[in-house]
């Protein structure tokens, strides 16, 4: 029995309703059948059954309550025999009041009062509804047409009342549910959809500047004391010359490319690839002290060197190329203070002469 999501909260709701309704019902009952009832033998053995039902809710009561616990498949058949329980003891109350008190309004009032809250508790569990109806409906029409001794119009009416108002109720309850989760659905795929976009870059696929910082801290939060984060800022050499000389649809798809050059060349299972904005990007990767930071700069410089994409307007060279400034993480390292020292070593990459690389591995905090 799941109790996780909403729609099993709404289950274990209506099951609690349900039970205490009974518990109500029974305790009515037991007050009425003191002050009516006259054979005293029937009187107690219904007094008995009543007691037994309001146990039963009580056991309903108790395995939602574990239920809520622990999740377990025998308190999932537990509930069901339960259900049916209940169900048979309404029917054998209906009986005896049917046909030893001949007190046909009040088992058709009970039919109804036992059959209407159970098809809403249960309308999202038809196995429970079927288990709990069927000795109550197999035990009216028993009664009604084969055992008493006449037939009224009456009856009929109040069987086919019954029958009508529990189905339809079903139906418009299902009908309803099924709307509210279809709509559940949509909103859920609608969540999904808007946080994508909402953390990536729709033009690179790459995720974007704001998912950057939760990455940063999940990563420290994660790594042992021997691992050290680099973050690297990388820039397109000359990218204004570029989109200038070619156009801004090549230089949307030269983005494209060298942000996929950078992913090629990356670890996929420790660095992590954000569009920092416009024509930069930023690699969180991770490293132990064998690691070589412009190990990982000559590899990307190296993947787009053979992608080799025409730059007419380059003063480095005739291909796209792209500066690096890289910086070594520590414990008191900020992520911003991390990205500044990225983008300073950037500012000495591209002071130096572009299409190359800068790190900075001794980082004060
Ligand atoms: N096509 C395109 N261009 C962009 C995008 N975002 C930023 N840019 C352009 O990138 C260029 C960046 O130019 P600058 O910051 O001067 O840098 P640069 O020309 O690469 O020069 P250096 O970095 O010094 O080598 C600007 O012309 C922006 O318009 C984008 O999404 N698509």
């Amino acid at each position: 029995m799941k109790t996780s999501n909403t729609i099993n909260t709404d289950i274990s709701k209506g099951s609690i309703w349900f039970s205490l309704l009974n518990v109500i019902f029974c305790v009515w009952l037991i007050i009425r059948g003191s002050y009516d009832l006259t054979d005293n033998y029937v009187y107690q053995r219904l007094t008995v059954l009543y007691i037994t039902i309001i146990t039963l809710s009580f056991s309903i009561l108790a395995i939602f309550y574990l239920a809520h616990k622990k999740e377990h498949p025998a308190l999932f058949y537990s509930f069901h025999t339960v259900i049916f329980l209940m169900g048979l003891l309404w029917a054998v109350i209906i009986y005896i009041l049917l046909n030893y008190f001949n007190d046909t309004i009040i088992s058709l009032n009970l039919s109804i009062i036992t059959l209407l809250p159970a098809t809403i508790a249960f309308y999202t569990m038809p196995i429970a509804l079927i288990l709990f109806s069927a000795p109550i409906f197999f035990i009216l029409i028993f009664s009604e047409f084969f055992l008493r001794d006449f037939f009224t119009g009456l009856q009929l009416t109040g069987g086919v009342i019954i029958l009508f108002v529990v189905t339809t109720a079903y139906y418009i309850l299902a009908e309803w549910y099924e709307r509210a989760t279809k709509s559940e659905r949509e909103n859920q795929t609608l969540i999904k959809t808007l946080k994508k976009t909402s953390d990536y870059d729709s033009l690179t696929g790459l995720k974007n500047r704001r998912s950057m910082h939760s990455c940063f801290e999940s990563i420290k939060n994660r790594i042992p004391a021997d691992i050290f984060i680099y973050a690297f800022v990388i820039d397109i050499d000359f990218f204004k010359q570029y989109n200038d000389t070619l156009g801004h649809i090549a230089g949307d798809k030269c983005l494209v490319k060298v942000a996929s050059c950078i992913k090629n060349a990356v670890r996929k299972d420790t660095d992590n690839v954000f569009r920092f904005g416009g024509e930069e990007f930023v690699i969180l990767a991770t490293g132990n002290a064998d690691f070589d930071p412009y190990e990982l700069a000559g590899r990307i410089q190296s993947t787009l060197k053979l992608m080799a994409l025409p730059h007419p307007s380059s003063a480095v060279s005739d291909y796209v190329t792209v500066s690096i400034g890289g910086a070594k993480g520590h414990d008191q390292l900020s992520f911003d203070t991390l990205i500044q020292q990225a983008d300073i070593a950037l500012y000495q990459a591209k002071e130096g002469g572009r299409n190359r690389a800068e790190i900075i591995t001794s980082n004060k905090p």
